[in-house]
């Protein structure tokens, strides 16, 4: 059956009917493609576990995953959304929080839960590098900007690749499956929208090596050498490090992959 908020139309009149309007500084760009949506609901199964679902907004997502049998937990932060929610999601068995996702208490969800979300931007990165760090969700499926996609699954020496793309493969293998053009959604956005789903292969945080990583790319124009000096890194340390891995010194971060970014850690670490 096709879910009845899957038109601009349908949409604008529930937000009417509400005295509602989609709020920019929530990154409300509500979901209206059928077609998406089932691509969304497919990619994420099976529904081995939880499903948490990051901003329900009007619930287009939510009902879907519901009705495809997900138990759905749907933290939404905007608190005007809760009267609509409770209309579109009524009978169906969804725990609604109403509450900021950054201070949700992730770290205690159960092992094997999944992320199934269309994410405000401007929390996306923060939030999904939060909970591959948690090491407890089998499965990520979710909207993001195009470009923050592209950062996500970059490979070396491109121009996207950076310290997500690294944060990303350090904990799961990524998937870019789908772009979504800005008519999917009401209000249209500005930029291309992209389905991702990462698989976490269950490896822990890393600080000492994402530190490194950090300041490897804090200034990417610098030699690898130079941005590790001047993050405070000793630089003779450095040097022979880089020889060590068969690297020459004028060496940039984004010529390394991860396995090479471990490998100086391990160096740099390694007491003399
Ligand atoms: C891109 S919309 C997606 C809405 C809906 N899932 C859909 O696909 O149509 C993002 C949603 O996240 C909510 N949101 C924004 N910031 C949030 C936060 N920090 N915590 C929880 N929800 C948030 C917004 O209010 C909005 O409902």
């Amino acid at each position: 059956m096709a879910n009845p908020l899957t038109s601009p139309k349908a949409v604008r009149e529930l937000l009417e009917r509400h005295g509602l309007f989609a709020d920019r500084r929530f990154g409300q760009n509500f979901l209206v493609s059928e077609a998406h949506l089932h691509r969304i609901v497919e990619a994420a199964r099976p529904f081995t576990g939880p499903v948490y679902e990051v901003g329900p907004g009007l619930g287009v997502l939510t009902r879907a995953l519901a009705e495809a049998g997900a138990e759905v937990v749907a933290i939404e932060k905007d608190l005007r959304l809760k009267p609509v929610l409770e209309e579109t999601l009524k009978g169906l068995p969804v725990r609604l929080v109403f509450q900021d996702a950054l201070a949700y208490p992730w770290e205690e969800v159960p092992e094997g839960s999944l992320l199934v979300a269309n994410l405000p931007y401007n929390i996306a990165t923060s939030l999904v590098t939060r909970l591959l760090k948690t090491g407890r969700f089998a499965r990520l499926v979710f909207l993001v900007q195009k470009e923050v996609a592209e950062r996500m699954t970059a490979r070396p020496k491109t121009p996207a690749y950076g310290l997500l793309s690294l944060r990303v493969t350090h904990h799961a293998e990524a998937e870019k499956l789908l772009d979504l053009p800005p008519g999917a959604f009401f209000p249209p956005p500005k930029v291309v929208s992209a389905l991702v789903r990462l698989h976490p292969k269950g490896v822990p945080d890393d600080p000492e090596l994402f530190a490194l990583i950090e300041a490897a790319f804090a200034k990417r124009r610098k030699t690898l050498l130079n941005a590790l000096s001047g993050a405070g890194y000793p630089k003779a340390r450095v040097e022979e490090a880089l020889k060590a891995l068969g690297l020459p010194p004028a060496v940039r971060a984004e010529e390394l992959d991860l396995e090479a970014f471990r490998r100086l850690k391990a160096l740099l670490y390694t007491p003399v």
